[in-house]
């Protein structure tokens, strides 16, 4: 991801590189850039965040992770700060947005859903960030209703619950990601499946996001905030 959004702003005459870091720099090298872009591992991805914001930079997020709880931490830094607004986007493929959104509509109709993520053997963490951005906004629609019904997930291959929705994670040769999300209804299946084939699905979501940024304030949590979703025409 970091060697796409070097090529990327390499390829836009808006951006100048002040600098690409990997674990082996020092972060102080972030200071003086007019935006930090943190697409790193979930461990470390929350101090790079906090650092930069402590800078006084906007920063684009696209470190997988964020759950509500660490959300919840990076909202009372940037509300303390005062300062740039942090823009985390846990998935930047359009295609991955709309299927998301498109479960999230789904939420209210069905008491039973699982997600099953698929992602290359390289990915570090489970589940993923999109998987668990999926679970909160279904939970979240479900507000009213109450968790979704899961069960036996006491026994470990039931999966994570995420927001109280079931989550499996496969890590496989041959695929570069993959999210399923399977509603359960009366004498009925619903299943909303995405494909990421190449990183190419990325480019389109990390331009928009790399526009948008420095004009974020507060913490702002996914592409589907900057995209006309629902509008005609879209
Ligand atoms: N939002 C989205 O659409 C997408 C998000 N992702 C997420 O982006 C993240 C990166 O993915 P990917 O590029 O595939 O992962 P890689 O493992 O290929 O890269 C991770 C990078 O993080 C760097 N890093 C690790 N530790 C530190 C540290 N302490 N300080 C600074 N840099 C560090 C590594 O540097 P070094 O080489 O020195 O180890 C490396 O450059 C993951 O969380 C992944 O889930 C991935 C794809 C799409
Ligand atoms: O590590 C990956 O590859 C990906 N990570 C993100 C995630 O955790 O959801 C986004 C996408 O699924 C690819």
């Amino acid at each position: 991801m970091g060697r796409l959004f070097l090529r990327l702003i390499e390829e836009d005459a808006a951006y100048e590189l002040h600098a690409g870091l990997s674990s082996r720099d020092d972060l102080e090298d972030v200071v003086g850039a007019d935006l930090v872009v943190d697409v790193t591992v979930p461990a470390v991805s929350p101090g790079i965040v906090e650092k930069a914001v402590r800078a006084g930079i906007p920063v684009l997020v696209g470190t997988s992770g964020w759950s509500e709880p660490r959300l919840a931490d990076l909202r009372r830094v940037v509300a303390e700060v005062d300062g740039p607004g942090v823009l985390v986007v846990p998935n930047f493929s359009v295609g991955s947005v709309l299927a998301t959104a498109f479960a999230t509509m789904a939420a209210r109709f069905y008491e039973s859903v699982e997600i099953v993520e698929t992602h290359h053997p390289g990915k570090v963490d489970s589940p993923s960030g999109t998987a668990i951005r999926t679970a909160e906004l279904i939970a979240e629609a479900r507000r009213d209703l109450g968790p979704v019904r899961a069960p036996h997930v006491d026994q470990r291959a039931r999966g994570q619950q995420v927001a109280s929705v079931p989550v499996h994670s496969l890590r496989l040769p041959g695929i570069e990601a993959r999210q399923e999300v399977i509603f359960g209804g009366t004498g009925e299946t619903l299943s909303l499946v995405h494909d990421t084939t190449s990183q190419a699905a990325y480019e389109q979501g990390i331009r928009v996001s790399l526009a948008a940024v420095t004009t974020v304030t507060g913490v702002v949590v996914g592409l589907d905030k900057l995209l006309p979703l629902g509008a005609p025409g879209a």
